[in-house]
């Protein structure tokens, strides 16, 4: 494996100082059948008692032109320092990585003009307007005085708040403001959008609001988005998605596609005797299909599980054991998460609704996880 020597990490106040004179035109970008592509990414940091520790630990990622790339995976799985490395902010200790077609080790200052980077922490002037906090800026990327101000009319327009341009920013909405921070990010029109958590800290309306934006983004300006999130519902809206745990890639596909590779419903059940349920289901099943019995009831996985309640029901009750409550859930990317990892994403859903089993009598198909 090749590794890199030399710059230690850019500090996030050079992306100040290489600043394009004005933004780069889109015939000015490179043909690239990626917008980001890695081989083999590595970031790695001293640890303690002379330990490493990989943040990144070999990264192949490949996210397509006008794509919507999620990048999920719980807390400290490398998912800030794979964007710092893609932002070309700090520098792989070995692998390459292209974004926009610009190698991020050969040409740093070439990709920081063509990307755009949305950080955890805000960076507008809560008593400067929204107009006043966009204009700055755009002068800061070193637009002239007339283009900053009609790229700050263009963006205001794109997130939707040209009608609140002259409202101090701590006035405005959360999720306003976190559309007036992405809005920041596209004054330069950069090629790829990268999102560390754009929607943590809202509330369900103002998520919604950002993700209505996002999609705006991407229908009327073909925009690549690069997002990192800890919600599985956000990631099952993306085009495709990344899981990253522990700093190496557990899965990479359409959603839909991963969550099929899975294949197998999980079906609970709650009776009158969950311990003799479980005997009755186990007969009923092939040989290698686990039945358990925890709290939630009795839990089993098979393909098309909701076509398998009444006959699972139907047995039960004609054993003598009441079934009180039945349900079939399809695989959801948690299920994908634990597949691949033997660990739940589950605890870092906040609010994630449990998924009540519905009476026999009606057998459901629920969508929300329901407890393994
Ligand atoms: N500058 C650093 N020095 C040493 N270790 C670091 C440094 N930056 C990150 N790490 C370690 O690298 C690992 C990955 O961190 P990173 O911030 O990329 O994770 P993350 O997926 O973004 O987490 P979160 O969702 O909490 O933001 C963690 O173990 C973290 O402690």
């Amino acid at each position: 494996m090749q590794r890199h020597v030399g710059d230690d990490d850019l500090a996030p106040a050079a992306l100040r100082t290489a600043a394009p004179a004005s933004p780069p035109a889109p015939e000015d970008l490179p043909e690239s059948a990626y917008a980001i592509s890695t081989r083999g990414l590595v970031k790695s940091y001293p640890g303690p008692e002379g330990t490493t520790t990989h943040a990144v630990d070999g990264l192949d990622l490949d996210v397509e032109r006008g794509e919507t790339f999620a990048f999920l995976g719980p807390n400290g799985a490398g998912k800030s320092t794979t964007i710092a490395m893609l932002c070309a902010l700090a520098r792989p200790t070995a692998g390459r990585a292209t974004v926009a077609g610009v190698d991020v080790l050969a040409q740093p200052r070439a990709v920081r003009r063509r990307v755009g980077m949305l950080f955890q922490h805000s960076a507008v002037d809560p008593d400067l307007t929204a107009e006043q906090n966009l204009h700055i800026h755009a002068r800061l990327y070193g637009l002239s005085r007339r283009d900053a101000r009609r790229r700050t009319a263009e963006v205001l327009e794109t997130a939707d708040l040209t009608d609140r341009r002259r409202s101090p920013v701590r006035t405005l909405s959360g999720g306003m403001r976190r559309r007036l921070e992405i809005a920041r990010q596209l004054l330069h029109a950069p090629g790829v959008l990268f999102l560390d958590e754009p929607t943590t800290g809202l509330d369900p309306h103002a998520r919604a609001q950002v993700w209505q934006h996002l999609r705006t983004l991407r229908e009327r300006h073909g925009s690549t988005l690069f997002v990192t999130t800890h919600y599985l519902e956000e990631a099952e809206n993306c085009d495709r998605l990344a899981i990253i745990d522990r700093g190496r890639l557990v899965a990479q596909g359409a959603p839909e596609a991963l969550k099929a590779a899975i294949g197998d419903d999980l079906v609970v059940l709650r009776t009158g005797d969950d311990t003799a349920a479980r005997q009755v289901v186990r007969r009923l099943l092939p040989p290698d299909r686990a039945v358990t019995v925890d709290a939630g009831g009795v839990s089993l996985r098979v393909p098309g599980g909701s076509a398998w309640i009444p006959r699972l029901c139907a047995a039960l009750e004609a054993s003598g054991i009441a079934v009180n409550a039945a349900s079939a859930t399809p695989p959801t990317l948690d299920d994908v998460f634990f597949h691949h990892t033997g660990r739940s994403l589950g605890a870092a859903q906040p609010g994630r609704p449990a998924a009540p089993p519905a009476p026999c009598t009606a057998p459901a198909t629920t969508k929300s996880g329901g407890g393994r």
